[in-house]
């Protein structure tokens, strides 16, 4: 039987570097994993495209889906829904290759609850004015909105400790380092390799 493969959950406040750093633990080519496309109602924002960095639907397909029970988790956050498509990470974990979530807080909750071996890391920004000046460099939500995720954000640093590992992204290097380290710590976990010697064991 193939050994079924690791969740890793990173959350985080929006802006705080979750893409930047997901992308450049992918680039480096040492750690192999499947990105989870989310779903989402809000709308695409320049160089946005769909199936490549969200599946773009209205609310009455977001919500038909929800009624079916095909999203993992879901959430509201600030108007839109944002949800994790189900079939897709059974299918993926199954087939033993590792999944990468990248989702807020009350998704993460869900997936806890759901899935409790996977691992659950916390990215956090140095401090919030840092986290703002990201988010307004980043030029893609409108000052009103800034305001909104920052509030949020505030909200989101008080539930860290409802996970794994907490890693500061001051330098992308840095929190990609230390990602990748709990990454691969968590394959060496002993009842991992106690699984991955049972196979080879049967196959020879
Ligand atoms: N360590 C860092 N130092 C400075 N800037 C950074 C760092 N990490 C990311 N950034 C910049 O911050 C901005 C937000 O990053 P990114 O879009 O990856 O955040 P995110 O957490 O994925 O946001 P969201 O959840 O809203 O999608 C980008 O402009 C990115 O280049
Ligand atoms: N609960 C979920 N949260 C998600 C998912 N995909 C993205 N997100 C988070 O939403 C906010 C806003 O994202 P943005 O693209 O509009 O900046 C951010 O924290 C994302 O990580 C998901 O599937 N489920």
């Amino acid at each position: 039987m193939t050994e079924r493969g690791l969740l890793i959950v990173l959350s985080g406040p929006s802006g705080v570097g979750k893409g930047t750093v997901r992308k450049a633990i992918f680039d480096s080519g040492e750690i192999d994993f499947e990105y989870s496309i989310s779903m989402t109602t809000r709308q695409k924002r320049a160089g946005e495209e769909d199936g490549v960095d969200y599946f773009f639907r209205s609310k009455e397909v977001f919500e038909q889906l929800i009624e079916d029970g095909g999203l993992l988790e879901y959430a509201e956050y600030v108007g839109n829904y944002y949800g994790t498509p189900l079939e897709y990470v059974e299918q993926t974990l199954s087939s033993g290759k590792d999944v990468f979530l990248e989702i807020e807080v009350n998704g993460a909750k869900q997936v806890r609850e759901k899935m409790p071996e996977g691992i659950f890391i916390f990215l956090t920004p140095p401090d919030i004015m840092e986290l703002k000046s990201r988010i307004l460099n980043r030029g893609t939500e409108k000052i009103a909105l800034v305001e909104q995720r920052l509030e949020k954000a505030v909200e989101e640093i008080k539930m860290m400790d409802h996970y794994d590992y907490a890693v500061v992204n001051d330098k992308v290097e840095n929190a990609v380092t230390k990602i990748k380290h709990i990454i691969e710590s968590e394959h060496l976990k002993v009842p991992r390799v106690i699984n991955r010697y049972k196979k080879i064991v049967e196959e020879m």
